[in-house]
């Protein structure tokens, strides 16, 4: 339960996407702020997603003339004003009352793609309506295949343009933030996108069986599942939550059309590698088959820069327009995109990039000596 009211204006000291937070904080209860606000075991690998943006230098390029120049780009046919999109995030009433029908007003206006959850606490046709903005549906496949396959065609018909299965949560992260605040979700805010869904029969651990892969692994996705929801739907198919080499051309064979490189915020399992770090080997071994796209860390436009130099074609944030959201609803999520936005125009005007075309690897600077 949200403790005070969102706020209805921008707060007056907020200039960057980093001054969110502490906004966000004092609106929230130590329950929303512990599933919001955390990443998985020590939190390694959710810190180290924006330390190695910070760890990266660009390189300048002055005197280009960069008249005319814009952030447009096409991924799977589909137009987009500016490669930032917001990733999916599960239950958003948790941040704002009106949760994910606020974010949708945002992207509406900021022209942002947005990715809705299959644990989205608003029913995915209600928030279809609330923008004009693109939209991808973000499946988690559950143990009833059926039920799974109704997910797909409910986002079909309600006009969601691509499908983005994330491969990296078959089982949550070892939450010990959340465990610490006895996280639950509160009376009245649940996944209504899964509402009627079969119950799975599940008989007490018998001594000797394992949690693990005896209950909850028994029903989670592999590849022929990708395989099956490939020839499922005719829908651009993305894989998020993937962090190497081996696992983008198995993505690539299955059918896919498109990865995130993602380690899901760090939120699943810690000490995984930064996302960033992870980025480049996968785009140079399957940039020219797939589209590739990343998350994690991203709070600066220069990060979005840096990321696309390193070889995505977009990017997607979770927090940062998260934090937005708690802290001063629609306005805040549309703040924090004009933000990021406007910090990676200057970013590209100051590297000497008038279109997204323009941006490479040229754009890193060597990494210093340290000797
Ligand atoms: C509170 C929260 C809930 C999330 N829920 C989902 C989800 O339902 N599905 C999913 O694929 N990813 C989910 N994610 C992960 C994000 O889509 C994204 O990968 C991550 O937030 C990117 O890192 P960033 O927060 O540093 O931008 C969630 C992240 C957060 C913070
Ligand atoms: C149930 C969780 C795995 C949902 C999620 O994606 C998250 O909280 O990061």
């Amino acid at each position: 339960m949200n403790l005070l009211p969102p706020l209805s204006a921008i707060p007056r000291d907020v200039a960057a996407a980093a001054d969110y937070p502490p906004h966000a904080r004092v609106r929230l209860d130590d329950n929303a702020w512990a599933y919001i606000s955390s990443g998985a075991a020590d939190e390694l690998t959710w810190q180290d997603n924006a330390a190695a943006f910070d760890r990266l230098r660009l390189q300048s390029r002055v005197l280009a003339d960069v008249r005319g120049g814009h952030t447009r780009l096409e991924l799977f046919g589909q137009t987009f004003a500016h490669p930032i999109l917001l990733a999916p995030v599960a239950y958003q009433k948790l941040a704002h009352p009106d949760g994910e029908l606020a974010t949708a007003q945002a992207a509406d206006a900021l022209d942002a793609g947005m990715v809705v959850s299959t644990l989205a606490s608003c029913r995915i046709e209600h928030i279809a309506r609330q923008t004009r903005a693109p939209l991808w549906f973000q499946l988690y496949p559950q143990p009833d295949r059926a039920f799974t396959m109704d997910l797909v065609r409910r986002a079909e018909a309600a006009g969601y343009q691509a499908l983005v299965v994330t491969v990296d949560a078959p089982i949550a992260g070892v939450r010990n933030r959340e465990q610490r605040a006895g996280f639950h979700l509160p009376a009245g805010i649940g996944a209504v996108n899964l509402q009627g869904m079969p119950a799975t029969p599940s008989a007490p651990l018998a001594p000797g069986e394992s949690a693990v892969f005896d209950r909850l692994m028994t029903h989670a996705p592999t590849w022929n599942d990708i395989e099956a929801l490939r020839s499922a739907t005719r829908l651009p198919l993305i894989l998020k939550g993937i962090l190497s080499v081996q696992d983008a051309r198995r993505a690539l064979e299955a059918g896919a059309d498109g990865i995130v490189v993602s380690n899901h915020g760090g939120r699943t399992l810690d000490t995984l590698a930064s996302a960033i770090d992870a980025l480049p080997p996968i785009a140079d071994a399957v940039g020219d088959r797939l589209v590739v796209l990343m998350d994690g860390g991203i709070r600066r436009g220069t990060d979005v820069l840096k990321a696309l130099a390193l070889g995505a074609r977009a990017v997607m944030i979770g927090r940062a327009w998260l934090y937005g959201l708690a802290a001063a609803g629609p306005l805040g999520v549309a703040h924090v995109i004009r933000l990021l936005r406007d910090e990676l125009e200057i970013a590209m005007a100051l590297t000497g990039c008038r279109t997204l075309a323009d941006i490479s690897r040229d754009l890193l600077a060597p990494a210093p000596r340290r000797d």
